[in-house]
This record gives C-alpha cells, structure tokens and sequence, in this order.
C-alpha cells in the first residue's frame, strides 16, 4: 500500500498539458485519413485518496485516439476509481483528464457528449425494461425518438436480448444487465467507450458478439478502453495495455512493448509481484 505521508503524489501539481498543447497535426488539402489532434483519453497527475487509503497516486495515461486499450491490475489496483474519475463520475483530489482534447472536469457536458461508459456496479434504473432503459439512454442524449428506435432495436439484436426486451431489467441475470448497460453506453454512438469489466459474467457467444462489435466500432475510427482481469482476452483483443497497482501505472505501450516477448500474464505477474505460497493452509488438504 501507499504511504498516506507521500500525499499529495509528487508529480500531482505539475501543469498539464493543455489541449493547445498537444501538436496540432494540419493536414493538406485531400488527405484521405486525417489523425486525431489529440489523445482519445489523457490523464495528467490523476490522484484520489478515500481516508487514509491511496487509491489512485498521480496516474498520467495516454490513450491515442483509434486504439483498443486493455487496462489491467490485481484487485485493488484503482482501476475502477481511476476511469470513474476520467469520465467525470467521481471528482478527483489532483490530476486533469481531456478526452479528445476536451477537459472532463471543465467542461463536463462537451466531453460526456464524446464517451459512452459501462461503470462498475453503478445501478441501473433497473426499474424499466431493457428496451426502456436503452430508449431512456438515447432521449436523454437529447437523439430523435426515431433514431432511438432504430438504434434500440439494433443493439437488442446485437446484444441477443430482443426476446427480453419486454423484461424488467431487475429481473436479468449478471451477464444481460451487463450487455443492456453496455447497450446503452453505445446508443449516441460515442468517439471513446470507456468499459470496466465489460466481459464479467457474459457468457462467451455473447462476449465474442461484443468483441465483434467493439473490433468494428475501433476499425471505424472510435477507441475502446476496457479493463480486465483476464489477461489472455486483454493480450489477444487490445493492441495497448497500461498495467496499474496501488494506484500507479507500472507500465504502459503497445501489448508487443509491455509484453516484451513473454506472456502478458507472466509480464503481469513479474510487474505486480504477490505471489503467495499455498502455506498455512494445510487444513485444506483432504488427503
Ligand atoms: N468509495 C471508497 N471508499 C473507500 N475506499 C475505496 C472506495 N473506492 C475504492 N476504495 C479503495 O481504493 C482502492 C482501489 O479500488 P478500485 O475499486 O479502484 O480498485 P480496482 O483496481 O478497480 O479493483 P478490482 O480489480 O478488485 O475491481 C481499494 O483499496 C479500495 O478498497
């Protein structure tokens, strides 16, 4: 853990490069691919403390814009507060975060506009019905009810739950509460998906369904950021990952960097350590 005495992190007050700042890339007349001006997400000195727990100690992170982005770590690592922060659900105590070179905290309806988010164990209005919630999604997004229609109908059918779209969403299981919430991240078809755990509890035809979906929505131009545990999904879906634990980036770049011709997996645990001996646990053996 962090020491509570290292508070505020050291890198947390240094400026931030304003999105001015980044190198504005001026195209000629009739390129055909024009790049991003900006990172699809950047995060400068990011940094959250609950009490006297650390969670999150100066985070910088860029995302470049088209990318599919893994963000991993043990349990405990600040994932889940760390992009809570980066799409403008929890405050931060330091740091700045733009999206598409707009700030999440200054400007927050500029840059929500540009994010579609599948948070972590947030409620849902569980309330309505999958069709509901997802038409819900879209109108509040200020889109035309017909274009909301359309969309709601797609993404059911995506998502394989168009036989349940007459059903409560408090009465679906694990895996289709998490596809209705990530169909309704995705209605206003948004530059930046920002997904924790996006595959926790799926079943894997539905998690191939939405990789499909997601490898499709980055081919056109969008950027993915997803975090997981499972190392091998995040190695053979993402082409960059950072790996964070209390509350620090360890490592960050192309899959094929941080990697560095092992596994991901074994990187990971090479990276994050805490490997425990199966000692004190005798008891358990029954034979
Ligand atoms: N609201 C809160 N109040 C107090 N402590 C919190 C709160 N939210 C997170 N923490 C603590 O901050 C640390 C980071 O938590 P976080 O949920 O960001 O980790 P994570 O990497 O997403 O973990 P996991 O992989 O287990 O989901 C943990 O020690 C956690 O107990």
């Amino acid at each position: 853990m962090t020491s509570p005495d290292a508070w505020p992190p050291a890198d947390s007050g240094a400026a931030s490069p304003a999105p001015s700042d980044y190198a504005e890339q001026i195209q000629p007349a009739g390129t055909a691919a024009v790049p991003p001006l900006a990172p699809a997400l950047a995060v400068r000195g990011l940094a959250k403390r609950f009490g006297e727990k650390i969670a999150v100690n100066g985070v910088n992170l860029d995302v470049p814009a088209g990318s599919f982005y893994g963000l991993v770590g043990p349990n405990g690592a600040g994932k889940t507060t760390s992009l809570s922060m980066a799409t403008g659900l929890l405050r931060p105590d330091y740091g700045q975060v733009w999206v598409h070179g707009v700030d999440v905290w200054a400007q927050p309806l500029e840059a929500k506009r540009l994010m579609g988010v599948l948070p972590d164990g947030v409620r849902l209005f569980d309330r309505l019905t999958g069709e509901q919630l997802v038409t819900y999604a879209g109108l509040l997004r200020g889109m035309d009810r017909e274009t909301v229609a359309g969309r709601v109908a797609d993404l059911l059918r995506a998502m394989d739950l168009t036989n349940d779209a007459g059903t409560l969403v408090v009465d679906y299981s694990a895996g289709m509460t998490k596809k209705i919430a990530l169909a309704s991240a995705l209605i206003h078809a948004p530059k930046l998906l920002v997904l924790d755990e996006p595959f926790e509890a799926v079943d894997p035809v539905s998690a191939a369904n939405i990789r499909d979906i997601l490898h499709d929505y980055v081919d056109s131009g969008g950027t993915v950021i997803v975090s997981s545990h499972v190392m091998d999904l995040v190695q053979r879906m993402c082409d960059h990952v950072a790996v964070i634990a209390n509350g620090n980036v360890l490592a960050a770049g192309t899959v094929d960097e941080v990697r560095a011709g092992a596994s991901l997996e074994d990187r990971f645990v090479q990276l994050v350590g805490g490997r425990n001996q199966a000692e004190g646990l005798e008891w358990l053996r029954t034979s």
